[in-house]
């Protein structure tokens, strides 16, 4: 049997994403069990395997863990991009919710019609313009990575919200010169 993780979530990005995102960027290998049908969703939910009904859950070290946060902290930390201390460990879990929340706004926004979504894109844009790439823009003035000399979950958690508000609006990284070098980096 392979020991590698087991991930069941939809056929979809959604919130397994910055999980597939975190276990590649150690360089681990995993499975995908994604369902396409309501009856395969079913069956899993029958299964009892969802603590709390819900994906994405994963496979892992003889665990079946759900909430993608408690996975992400179990997979940063087993392959140590969790920080070096506690304090560390503070700063990526807050810079890690500054982009959950982006990613959040960007998520929700695909299931709108198509009036909504493009007002929701804009809203989109002015919050990482103006309330999140600030931060991280701030963060990187004296190393290339946001916590400590080395690469972190937080580097990769916003890798992928950079990558994912690009896809929107291809431009908007052009006023933060520390974040296009974080992004480079954390490739
Ligand atoms: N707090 C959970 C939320 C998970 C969640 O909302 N999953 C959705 C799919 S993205 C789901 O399973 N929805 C079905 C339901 O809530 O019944 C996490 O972050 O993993």
């Amino acid at each position: 049997m392979s020991n590698k993780p087991v991930l069941h979530y939809f056929s979809g990005r959604g919130k397994m994403e910055s999980i597939r995102w975190g276990l590649a960027a150690v360089g681990v290998e995993f499975e995908e069990k994604l369902f396409e049908t309501k009856d395969e969703y079913q069956k899993l939910l029958k299964s009892g395997d969802l603590l709390f009904q819900q994906v994405p859950m994963v496979e892992i070290d003889g665990m079946k863990l759900v909430q993608t946060k408690a996975i992400l902290s179990y997979i940063a930390g087993k392959y140590n991009i969790y920080g070096k201390n506690t304090k560390e460990r503070a700063c990526i879990d807050m810079y890690v919710e500054g982009t959950t929340d982006l990613m959040g706004l960007i998520m929700t926004s695909f299931i709108l019609d198509e009036a909504e979504k493009r007002k929701e894109w804009d809203l989109i844009k002015q919050r990482a313009l103006n309330r999140y790439f600030p931060v991280y823009e701030k963060a990187l003035e004296k190393n290339e990575y946001l916590v400590g000399k080395t690469l972190s979950l937080a580097d990769v958690h916003l890798l992928e919200a950079i990558l994912a508000t690009e896809e929107l609006h291809p431009d908007v990284l052009q006023n933060f010169p520390n974040l296009q070098v974080n992004k480079l980096v954390s490739l």
